[in-house]
């Protein structure tokens, strides 16, 4: 029946707030309006619907995009959207497109890596979609080890330009969304020749199609590299590959903040560190974070729903059966995932704090905190979306036969989220990274440089060493200082054995080599170290709202406590506690997860997504699962005639032959 609310009594049972903690997921008051208003007006607008997307061959599926991101584009324009509008607007048509890159890497690049002067040429073109532009950096043969590309950009001093060139299959440029049929232009990282001279790595502006006729330029091979995991999901994007035989560019297309080459073809290297180059993946690895809570938040929210909608067994006396989220098994799995949503919530704000700080100190030539941002993006795309691409899978099998539906949302949603662990730095090559920021600090705590930021807790290192855990009874567990200390010594102790095996070897990077699964491990221990600081820091401020900041203690509590059970051997291991305190530890997060359950719906509500965002009959606001169910069936393609296609050809052959058969 349309108009009923099935998860009605569920939402009364809330101890809380609801619309306040709206507020707090979003950020702000202003987010909070910003994301309220421009997801209506997405979800309100039929040229930005969903209908049939997973069912579209290829090509239609495209065009499809290309209709949506234009018409999107447009109604910016029509709307006076300010930037912060119209990402969100893109954030909320929901469907991955050419302009992800146009915006997301190659503004960006140009922003952080062109002089003023570039800026001032390219940023109007780039703002105004005269130009579209993507990032090619990745290359058939090389993808993690950058400084192992191999495209060419040599200068020649006679005629003041650059020829970029690929000189081998595997230099072509691969995968650079919004390449394989829409750029107009790329920033192509390739290496910098000049006097016969190899510089290394830097980035270019090149233009590849005609302005006029989208074709591609003389000596650029372009196209796209074929068709990617899933139905629809990342299909939307062209993500491309990019050939170039002798492609002449003029030297100020170079992007010169980092270094410069002369009209004589001198190489300059300015004053800041080579590391900025790499600066667009800091960026983006940020980004990807925020990101991450949007995508887990989503999983979990039509998880959670079904959860409470779906029954199956204990029936007693002809009633009702038991909701499968009152399973404590359905919870276990559950309840972590999203206190997870709200871990990486602020982690992602307290991330996006980090980088404006260190931009804001690269600009005045304070080059010193950028090894902490390098490991802290890094580390923290790899943790929050490993977990949030295991978390939607998770989430899909919480919701049994129907999660499989694409109908469900979550097949098309895993999809196109588990890339993420791929892009923008492999989660485990991200992971060493860490590893060696780690090993660095580690390496200097005798020689008086005092570890700062989220590394300041090796600065303990002695009483993080021996300390034991003084817990006695499950709600000691509740208590802030005693969580940090437990996670700050585990974190400490693995990074610690790590670096004592690596003194064992003579050769380091040998050393590193051989312990890297270890030393991923420190790393992990390390992030999680981070966002359970960070969970626990966002409690200590002033959070108004009737009951908001209890729910946010238990949410904080399922998170750490989820954790500390999941990976007690590293806990117990490094001898911090004893296997008693590990079993209070869980018998605490059980008493959790009843305090959190009649608040499920509510928390999840708290997201604040529409219906067509969440795209999902599962995860439907008023939980009328069935007859939504029901008709969507009937809406396949196979189902618009009682006889198959087909039938004729295939099966009624074959039904003939059986009747024949049985008359014999
Ligand atoms: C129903 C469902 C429908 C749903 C629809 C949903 C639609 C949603 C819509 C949109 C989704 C939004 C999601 C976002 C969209 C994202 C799009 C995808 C974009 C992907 C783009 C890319 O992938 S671009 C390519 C990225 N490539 C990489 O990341 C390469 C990884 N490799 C590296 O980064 C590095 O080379 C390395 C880190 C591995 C280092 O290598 P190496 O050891 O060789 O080091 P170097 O010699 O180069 O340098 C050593 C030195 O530098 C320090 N360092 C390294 N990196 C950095 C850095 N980035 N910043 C600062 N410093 C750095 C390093 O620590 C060393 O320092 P030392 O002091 O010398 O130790
Ligand atoms: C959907 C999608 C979109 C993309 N968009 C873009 C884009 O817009 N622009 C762009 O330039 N690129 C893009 N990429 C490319 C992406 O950035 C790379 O695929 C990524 O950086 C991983 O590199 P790789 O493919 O070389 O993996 P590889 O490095 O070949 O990884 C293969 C395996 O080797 C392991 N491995 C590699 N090195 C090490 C090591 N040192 N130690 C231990 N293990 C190691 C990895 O962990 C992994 O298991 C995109 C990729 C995808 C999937």
């Amino acid at each position: 029946m349309e108009g009923v609310d099935y998860l009605a009594d569920e939402r009364k049972k809330a101890e809380f707030d609801v619309n306040e903690m709206k507020i707090v997921w979003a950020g702000s008051r202003h987010n909070f309006e910003l994301s309220d208003r421009i997801s209506k007006l997405v979800a309100n607008d039929p040229g930005f619907s969903k209908e049939g997307r997973t069912m579209l061959p290829r090509k239609e599926l495209f065009k499809n995009t290309l209709r949506k991101a234009t018409y999107a584009w447009k109604r910016i324009i029509e709307l006076r959207l300010s930037e912060e509008e119209a990402a969100k607007l893109r954030h909320f048509v929901d469907e991955p497109a050419f302009t992800d890159l146009h915006w997301g890497m190659f503004i960006p690049a140009i922003k952080g890596q062109g002089t003023d002067e570039q800026q001032k040429k390219w940023l109007p073109l780039a703002y105004k979609m005269q130009i579209i532009g993507c990032y090619a950096q990745t290359e058939l043969g090389h993808g993690s080890n950058v400084q192992g590309l191999e495209t060419t950009a040599t200068f020649d001093p006679q005629t003041d330009e650059f020829v970029i060139h690929s000189p081998t299959l595997t230099s072509s440029k691969w995968w650079p969304g919004g390449l394989g049929k829409v750029s107009t232009h790329a920033v192509v990282y390739a290496r910098l020749i000049t006097n016969g001279k190899d510089y290394g790595i830097n980035g270019f502006i090149v233009q590849l199609r005609s302005l006029e006729d989208h074709k591609p330029l003389p000596g650029v091979t372009v196209g796209d590299i074929g068709l990617k995991f899933g139905n629809g999901a990342y299909n939307t994007m062209d993500n491309g590959v990019l050939r170039f035989d002798h492609v002449r560019i003029p030297r100020d297309q170079m992007l010169m903040r980092v270094s410069q080459v002369t009209r004589e073809g001198k190489y300059v290297q300015s004053d800041v560190p080579r590391q900025l180059l790499y600066g667009t993946m800091v960026y983006v690895r940020q980004t990807i974070v925020s990101d991450a809570s949007n995508a887990l938040s989503r999983a979990v929210c039509i998880a959670t729903r079904y959860s409470a909608v779906r029954r199956q067994f204990g029936s007693q006396n002809g009633g009702q059966e038991i909701q499968v989220i009152d399973y404590k098994t359905q919870q276990n799995r559950l309840f972590p995932l999203l206190a997870s949503a709200y871990a990486f919530r602020f982690v992602g704000e307290w991330l996006k704090w980090l980088y404006t700080d260190v931009t804001q100190r690269l600009q005045a030539n304070d080059f010193s905190t950028l090894p902490e941002a390098h490991a802290c993006t890094a580390g923290l795309k790899s943790l929050t979306t490993t977990a949030t691409a295991d978390g939607i899978e998770e989430c899909r099998k919480l919701c049994g036969g129907h999660g499989y539906l694409c109908s469900s949302g979550l097949p098309e949603l895993f999809a196109v989220y588990v890339p993420a662990c791929t892009y923008e730095g492999d989660n485990t090559v991200l992971l060493l990274q860490v590893a060696r920021f780690l090993m660095k600090t580690v390496s200097q705590l005798g020689s008086g440089k005092k570890p700062v930021g989220t590394i300041a807790y090796m600065g303990r290192i002695e009483h993080l060493m021996q300390c034991r855990s003084d817990v006695k009874q499950a709600k000691d567990w509740l208590k802030p200082s005693a969580v940090v200390e437990a996670f700050e010594a585990r974190a400490a102790r693995m990074s610690v054995a790590c670096a004592q095996n690596l003194s064992k070897f003579d050769n380091p990077e040998e050393g590193f080599a051989e312990l890297a699964a270890d030393l991923a491990e420190a790393a992990v221990a390390h992030c999680q170290l981070i966002v359970v600081s960070k969970f626990i820091e966002k409690l200590q401020q002033d959070i108004p709202g009737e009951g908001v900041k209890q729910q946010l203690e238990v949410l904080c509590g399922i998170y750490y406590l989820f954790l500390l059970h999941k990976h007690q051997g590293d806990f117990l291991g490094t001898g911090y506690i004893t296997s008693k305190q590990a079993s209070l530890a869980n018998d605490q997060l059980r008493a959790l997860y009843s305090q959190l359950r009649p608040n499920a719906i509510s928390l999840v509500d708290a997201f604040n997504y529409t219906d067509h965002f969440l795209d999902s009959i599962l995860g439907r606001y008023d939980g009328n699962v069935y007859p939504k169910l029901y008709e969507a069936a009937w809406k396949d393609p196979l189902n618009q005639s009682d006889i198959a296609d087909g039938f004729h050809e295939y099966i009624r052959p074959l039904l003939k032959q059986q009747l024949r058969t049985a008359r014999l």
